[in-house]
């Protein structure tokens, strides 16, 4: 390999990173964006290079910009300064701080470390409650943060299982740098919600305590300890203290309920939670009883924290004269060390990495080719009675009786993963056209498995295909249909109904989205 040019920098990102929207930005303060890690309530996170970094490894770096609907006003402004501020001071590997905010941009944004992992929403949906020895860990290092926090004078306000990250060295409490209105919290679902925070109270210590109980109990569980329903149905169970830990480990159960009291007076010290919790671990596994601290937490996360592996960042070469000229940086992608495999657009807003061009053979199709594309030719004549669909609300004549006009779509890559959920009509205007318009009737008996729409974000229940897993009434999805957004569903037509001029029937509906 020829020596780099002083001009590139090598950069580790993380596989299949989301490519920037057209209107993103290429430079966010000194740092150069590379790709979008995903958008939230509180704003965009891209993922980024501090170019000054000697360190390859730290080059990656996560920067947000802040939009959230608590920073309208721009009188808001020097609390979010002192919040970054007290943040920014923070020693502790539980808590993502920022490394470099400026809140006199437009908008405000904070760099902070990449942290790679999975969130504990995502892990516990997949594989279901942690087993005693990490659930302990998370419990402690969860404290750990949230006390950290509190002693700077910071109250999280929304911590969720949304909001921890799970990386290799342990959890990770996520977005401190906004504490939402408790109106928005609630749109993210009522079980983290501490009672008096329901009914419109400030973030308080209290609340990240009932939080902190909500957390581990679900974590542990892989249950929500207020059960479903509608967020009122929720917060009122909450307001009477009716919890299920029945199924959370017994050792941990006193001090999870007590943290789930619904009077925040009755609720423990983060002390007190992390003196238990340590001495739930010393005695279920004979350890010699050391004082609750620092030192005792990290001895529970080497003993407890494992198999929690992020995929591996793969070595990209960034061009800084691309980004100098004002345009996208340019992004080559290395493999094993040696070869550019990709090219990278400039300055076009598409992404060129992982593109490889075909060579002149790959153009002259083969016997074996050639009769796979007739049989695929002669498979798409035949209709098709599972197909993908738009459903645009702003479309339909009648959304409460229909019949409900669908477009068929098409989408030649495959969805973005794991980079934070797009909005609606983005993720709606990543699919193509592809056919004519139709009519169609729902079965009142039809089977409806949503992703997102219908439900707070923490309930989000995704499968592995990124398909919805979370099953409601059909009564409820068309309910639904009259004020929710566009949608990209997978829908079965019954066959007979296919026969006639008529609407077709739908008798399932799978909701296609990412998270
Ligand atoms: N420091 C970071 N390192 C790596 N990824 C990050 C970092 N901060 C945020 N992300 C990722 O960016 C995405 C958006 O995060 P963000 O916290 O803004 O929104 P959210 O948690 O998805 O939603 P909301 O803000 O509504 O809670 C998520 O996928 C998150 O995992």
């Amino acid at each position: 390999m020829s020596p780099r040019s002083p001009r590139e920098i090598s950069v580790l990102v993380p596989p299949g990173l989301a490519p920037l929207y057209p209107d993103d930005p290429s430079r966010i303060g000194p740092y150069l964006v590379l790709g979008r890690l995903g958008q939230g309530g509180t704003g965009t996170v891209y993922a980024a290079v501090d170019v000054s970094s000697p360190n390859v490894g730290e080059r990656l770096v996560a920067v947000k910009t802040l939009t959230s609907p608590e920073l309208e006003d721009p009188s808001t402004y020097p609390a979010l300064t002192r919040r970054l501020r007290s943040l920014a001071g923070i020693d502790s590997a539980r808590v993502v701080t920022p490394l470099v905010h400026d809140t006199d941009a437009n908008p405000p944004w904070l760099a902070m470390p990449y942290t790679a992992g999975e969130r504990l929403s995502h892990y516990v949906t997949k594989r279901g409650g942690l087993g005693s020895g990490k659930l302990i860990a998370l419990a402690v290092g969860l404290a750990e943060g949230l006390s950290v926090l509190h002693a700077r004078s910071v109250s999280h306000g929304a911590l969720r299982p949304s909001e921890v990250m799970l990386g290799p060295d342990g959890p990770h409490i996520m977005d401190c740098a906004v504490a939402p209105s408790a109106s928005r919290m609630r749109g993210h679902g009522a079980t983290w919600l501490s009672p008096e925070r329901y009914r419109g109270g400030a973030p308080s210590p209290a609340a990240d305590v009932f939080a902190w109980g909500a957390v581990v109990a679900f974590a542990g569980t892989g249950r929500l300890p207020f059960g479903t329903g509608e967020a009122d149905e929720i917060a009122e169970r909450a307001a009477d203290g009716s919890f299920d830990l029945a199924d959370l480990a017994p050792g941990l159960r006193p001090m999870v309920g007590r943290a789930l009291d619904p009077d925040p007076d009755r609720r423990p010290s983060l002390r007190e939670v992390v003196g238990a919790v340590i001495a739930v671990w010393q005695a279920e596994h004979n350890a010699d009883a050391q004082q609750p601290g620092r030192e005792e937490i990290s001895r529970i996360l080497e003993r407890e924290w494992h198999a929690i592996e992020p995929p591996a960042r793969i070595p990209e070469v960034v061009r800084l004269e691309g980004h100098m000229a004002g345009k996208r940086p340019t992004r080559l992608l290395f493999a094993a060390g040696t070869a550019v495999l990709a090219l990278a657009l400039i300055g076009t807003g598409v992404w060129g990495v992982g593109r490889i061009l075909p060579s002149p053979a790959d153009d002259e199709p083969s016997a074996e080719a050639a009769a796979d594309a007739a049989q695929e030719a002669q498979e798409e004549e035949e209709e098709e009675t599972t197909i993908v669909v738009r459903l645009d609300p702003s479309e339909q004549e009648d959304p409460e009786e229909g019949p409900y006009v669908y477009t068929p779509v098409d989408r030649d890559d495959t969805p973005i993963r794991d980079q934070g959920a797009p909005t609606h009509e983005y993720w709606a205007s990543e699919w193509d056209e592809a056919g004519e318009p139709g009519e169609a009737e729902i079965d009142p008996d039809a089977e409806v498995l949503c992703a997102k729409f219908c439900t707070a974000p923490d309930d989000v229940h995704i499968d592995d295909d990124f398909r919805g897993t979370l099953e409601i009434t059909a009564e409820e999805f068309v309910d639904y249909l009259s004020w929710g957004p566009v949608m990209i569903l997978e829908v079965t037509f019954d066959e007979e109904s296919m026969e006639g001029d008529g609407p077709r029937e739908i008798v399932q509906i799978t909701e296609v989205f990412t998270d």
